[in-house]
């Protein structure tokens, strides 16, 4: 659990320190207030990742040179500071060189927000982005394993891209694909079994129906990679790329045995989504040990009342919650003791409530 925020120069805010309440707080407001901005700078110091920008300098607040997040959580001061030298990780004022050593005995995340129905409509990636936060909080060795395996795929993609080919280079790129890429979709596809048993509960929660909801995963490989490479060597080398592997890893969802993203309506691709992040949760916590912070952004806009306060009653009554909204005409009486902090024009103040 995370008790205290503190911003320099993050996105719209130029400073801001929040304590945070162990049950979690809501942040009202009106659209591009900042909103979004706290939850993401929750994320990004808890787990050094933002749900929506792929490197840190959109983080920066457009006429600074540095920003700065800290907080106290997991009996730790944290820091992390980015300027254009570089990114910086503290714990209790000491500066780590790795981000998996700041990583290690942290804390953990769900982060669900409204784009999260295109893991359901939309491509492979999505997907896979939400199986690699699941694994590289459950497992440092996964996270290790992604970042050589992304490493070595460019280098060689590049060596594919060359006038002539380097066999020998292009074989030792290979060798390291088809180690970290085992291990990648092994981890994923035990993932994807860890999930299937809370996702029958989450689904139900949520719809209020008997729906089935069942994942399938389909592997970017086929199955082996060392086959994999043997039987796409020729295409490869026509469309100079590396064709198989798990960056081409899916899953397909299926509700009810039909594949979701072709068969079910909005509002049930809605549910899905947050079937899936709740079911998310129940992992982290049943493998992982620990409670995560649940990170709630924007997401009732598109839920009928009775499914916004199902879903506020799913969540664990003792996990941190911070969730942004921008009314709360919506919440039932016993859901309305929340600490609120009004966000406007990048400031954040207590409410009565
Ligand atoms: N790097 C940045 N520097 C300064 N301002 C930024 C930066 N990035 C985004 N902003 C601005 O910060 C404001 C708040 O954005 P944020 O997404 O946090 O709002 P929000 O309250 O969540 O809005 P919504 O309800 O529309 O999702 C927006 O006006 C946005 O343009």
């Amino acid at each position: 659990m995370l008790t205290s925020l503190r911003l320099l120069n993050f996105r719209c805010f130029e400073s801001l320190s929040l304590e945070l309440p162990e049950e979690g707080a809501l942040f009202v407001g009106h659209n591009a207030q900042g909103k979004t901005s706290i939850l993401e700078a929750v994320c990004v110091l808890v787990r050094l990742h933002s749900p929506r920008a792929k490197s840190m300098r959109p983080l920066m607040k457009f006429d600074a040179s540095e920003f700065g997040i800290a907080g106290e959580g997991w009996e730790r001061d944290l820091q992390v500071r980015h300027s254009r030298a570089g990114s910086k990780m503290l714990i209790d004022g000491e500066e780590l060189k790795t981000q998996g050593e700041y990583l290690e005995n942290g804390g953990l995340v769900v982060w669900m927000g409204n784009e999260d129905v295109e893991l359901v409509r939309g491509s492979g990636g999505g997907r896979r982005r939400y199986l690699d936060f699941i694994c590289s909080q459950l497992d440092q060795g996964y996270r290790r394993a992604l970042s050589r395996y992304r490493r070595a795929l460019k280098a060689r993609n590049l060596l594919l891209k060359e006038p002539r080919l380097r066999e020998d280079s292009i074989q030792a790129y290979t060798e390291i694909l088809i180690e970290h890429g085992e291990y990648i979709t092994s981890a994923r596809q035990h993932v994807l079994t860890l999930l299937a048993p809370h996702l029958a509960n989450t689904q139900k929660s949520v719809s209020g129906r008997e729906e089935i909801l069942a994942f399938e995963y389909q592997p970017g490989s086929g199955g082996s990679m060392v086959r994999a490479f043997e039987s796409t060597a020729e295409s490869e080398r026509r469309q100079r790329q590396t064709l198989a592997g798990p960056h081409r890893d899916d899953f397909k969802i299926l509700l009810n045995g039909l594949p979701a993203g072709d068969y079910a309506s909005e509002g049930q691709q809605r549910t899905i989504a947050l079937a899936m992040k709740l079911a998310q949760g129940d992992v982290l916590r049943s493998v992982g040990g620990k409670m995560p912070v649940y990170l709630l952004d924007d997401i009732f806009g598109e839920l009928d009342p009775q499914r916004r306060n199902a879903l506020m009653r799913y969540l664990p009554k003792s996990a941190q919650k911070l969730i942004t909204t921008t009314n709360l005409d919506w919440m039932d009486q016993d859901l309305a003791g929340w600490s609120r902090y009004l966000v406007d024009a990048g400031s954040a103040k207590l409410e009565d409530s």
